[in-house]
């Protein structure tokens, strides 16, 4: 599947180089795979069974479930026999788990259920998030959708993947955001959550780049597949998220030829401050066209903040 010779797999083949027995990168993405079926199988007894779900509020006042934690084991443990020496950053690590989080070169950022919320209400709009960052940055990213029983698999450098589960490895749809070309009209994706009087300001400010500009609503990670299937331009982010919400997607949308940046254009690095919530962020499926001249001020600062339009 892979082009085994770049320089972006021989890269990634050399960070998981601890990983025995394992011929090429191939091999590797298979391992994950295995991970990640017995994982989506979790989430989806977990959804076929409301009454185990179990929710409880975390720390932040957000909602974790039985099936969050069930998913984390499940790759945690996975993770720790694929590759042993590189630590895992998940949303359901403890705090003393992730106390030398900021000695970490080489980590798993992991978001074991992304969408508690459309867990818990049952839209089925919830995705696994998993990323290899090496210095900051992202070098694989996988989103699984369960319930679409598909994978998304992306290596900047090399290539992105659609992959459905029941075939693993075999028949993959190769994503390449430059091969859907361009309309006339703009569409934004958003969760169906998000405030509606910020999404229509983006709308607005969004016409001088084409029009119609319409909203595409997608729950968490999904926003990032509609992207890649070619259902979305733009995916202005207006509410805080964590990096366990974006790594993975950045990876992906930057391996088939769009691009995630900040306001002010610049990369998002990750596991390099105090705070784990991610900056404002913008993705993008066609990188040439100027979003910013009109979703920024010449600082780099979004002009929809999380309290405009309300
Ligand atoms: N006020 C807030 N602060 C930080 N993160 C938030 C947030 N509101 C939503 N999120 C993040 O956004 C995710 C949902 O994405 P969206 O808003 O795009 O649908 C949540 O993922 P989890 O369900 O994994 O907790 C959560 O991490
Ligand atoms: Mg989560």
């Amino acid at each position: 599947m892979l082009d085994n010779n770049s320089y972006s797999a021989h890269r990634l083949a050399e960070l998981v180089s601890d990983t025995t027995d394992l011929a090429s990168i191939d091999a590797f993405v298979e391992k994950v795979f295995d991970t990640c079926h017995r994982a989506d199988e979790l989430l989806r007894s977990y959804y076929s069974n409301p009454d185990a779900v179990d929710v409880s509020q975390k720390a932040d006042d957000s909602p974790v479930t039985a099936a969050d934690h069930a998913s984390h084991e499940c790759w945690v443990e996975a993770l720790a026999a694929l590759t042993p020496s590189i630590p895992v950053l998940s949303e359901e690590s403890t705090a003393a788990e992730l106390e030398q989080r900021r000695q970490w070169q080489r980590l798993w950022v992991l978001d074991p259920l992304d969408g508690t919320k459309e867990f818990i209400a049952r839209t089925g709009e919830f995705t696994i998030n998993l990323a290899l960052v090496d210095e900051e940055r992202p070098v694989l990213g996988l989103i699984s959708v369960p319930m679409q029983r598909l994978w998304y698999l992306g290596i900047p450098g090399v290539g992105a993947w659609r992959f459905r589960s029941a075939e693993g490895l075999r028949n993959p749809t190769t994503l390449k955001l430059t091969d859907f070309g361009s309309n006339s009209g703009v569409t934004l994706l958003a969760s169906a959550r998000h405030h509606p009087g910020r999404v229509s300001l983006m709308m607005t400010q969004l016409e001088p780049l084409g029009t119609p500009v319409s909203r595409e609503n997608a729950g968490s990670a999904l926003k990032f597949c509609r992207m890649l299937d070619g259902d979305g331009d733009v995916y202005p982010r207006t509410s805080p998220c964590y990096e366990w919400d974006v790594a993975a997607g950045d990876a992906l949308v930057s391996a088939a030829g769009g691009a995630v940046t900040t306001y002010a254009g610049e990369p998002l690095r990750y596991n390099c401050r105090d705070t784990l919530l991610v900056d404002d962020f913008i993705a993008v499926a066609d990188p040439t066209v100027d979003y910013l001249s009109v979703l920024a001020d010449e600082h780099g600062n979004r002009l929809v903040s999380p309290k405009s339009g309300e």
